[in-house]
């Protein structure tokens, strides 16, 4: 059965039976199932009737609609090494119908792979949105927010592979701005995760050495100050307070002698959980 057909028997089931409609896009990486829905969308949105609210349009704006697309695909798609815009999340969406008319949507979002964040095999890339941050950010905020090239940055450079042919971050990072604006983001909340984005990859360039105390017992020293000093910056934090959450196991206790200090495995665990963390909110 055709894409579109399939769409119009399940809103003409909707209408007769009044109950509600799956579709279900499932198969292997790089069968199609991204393009599919979101051709399917464009069509159910294209057709949705006016209904009897006297509407002249759908309430949804199908560039809403495309926009949210635009961004979860920059947050939770990635090149690997059998899609160039492999989905690592799966997600519901709800269209919701009133008398026959579209009257909103929503999505639901699970399962997102943020080990991904930390670590890539070799060929596949980070979340696009980090290329994309670093390409398209304007000089300023570059400066302002200490990030350079992809290239530099530990979470981004692990496959290997920095860019995708025929895709330009720069162009893209333009247009997720554009997405952004269009769903309703502020520029301060924009700004507010980029910055988050921004100390991620500051954080993944934290790297520890390792300490032996007086006592004999083995502890980590924290390296590269400067990523430090940026993802609390950015994070808007204490620097002492990061500084304890990366190198103590007990960061409440504020006694000296009371902190438990971390080998740099477990340091780095403690980092990279951080990163996720950060992403995952
Ligand atoms: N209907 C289509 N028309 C044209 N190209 C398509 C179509 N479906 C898939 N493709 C091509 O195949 C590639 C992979 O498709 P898509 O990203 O939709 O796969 P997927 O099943 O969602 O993969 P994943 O599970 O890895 O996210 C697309 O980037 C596109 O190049």
């Amino acid at each position: 059965r055709h894409l579109f057909a399939l769409g119009d028997h399940a809103y003409s089931q909707l209408l007769s039976t009044g109950q509600n409609q799956s579709i279900i896009f499932s198969g292997e990486s790089a069968s199609g199932k991204t393009e599919n829905f979101k051709r399917l969308l464009s069509y159910l949105m294209e057709t949705a009737p006016t209904g009897s609210l006297g509407q002249k349009r759908p309430r949804i704006r199908p560039d809403q609609m495309t926009a949210v697309q635009t961004v979860l695909e920059s947050f939770g798609h990635a090149r690997t090494m059998k899609n160039n815009n492999a989905s690592r999340f799966g997600n519901v969406t709800e269209l919701l119908y009133k008398q026959g008319a579209l009257s909103g949507f929503q999505i639901k979002d699970f399962l997102l792979e943020k080990s991904r964040v930390i670590m890539q095999n070799a060929g596949e890339r980070n979340f696009h949105i980090f290329y994309e941050l670093c390409a398209g950010l304007p000089s300023a905020t570059k400066t302002k927010f200490g990030i350079k090239s992809a290239q530099n940055y530990f979470y981004l450079n692990q496959g290997k592979c920095l860019e995708i042919a025929g895709r330009s971050d720069e162009e893209r990072f333009t247009t997720v701005q554009n997405a952004l604006d269009t769903i309703g983001f502020s520029q301060d909340q924009q700004h507010t995760v980029f910055r988050v984005l921004a100390a991620i990859l500051h954080l993944g360039n934290v790297f520890f050495r390792q300490k032996k105390l007086p006592n004999e017992q083995e502890a980590v020293e924290l390296g590269g100050e400067s990523e430090i000093n940026w993802v609390a910056y950015l994070l808007q934090i204490d620097p002492d307070h990061l500084r304890d959450i990366l190198t103590t196991k007990d960061t409440e206790v504020k006694s000296e002698r009371a902190i438990v200090p971390l080998d740099i495995n477990q340091a780095l665990d403690v980092r990279d959980e951080l990163a996720q963390l950060l992403y995952g909110q």
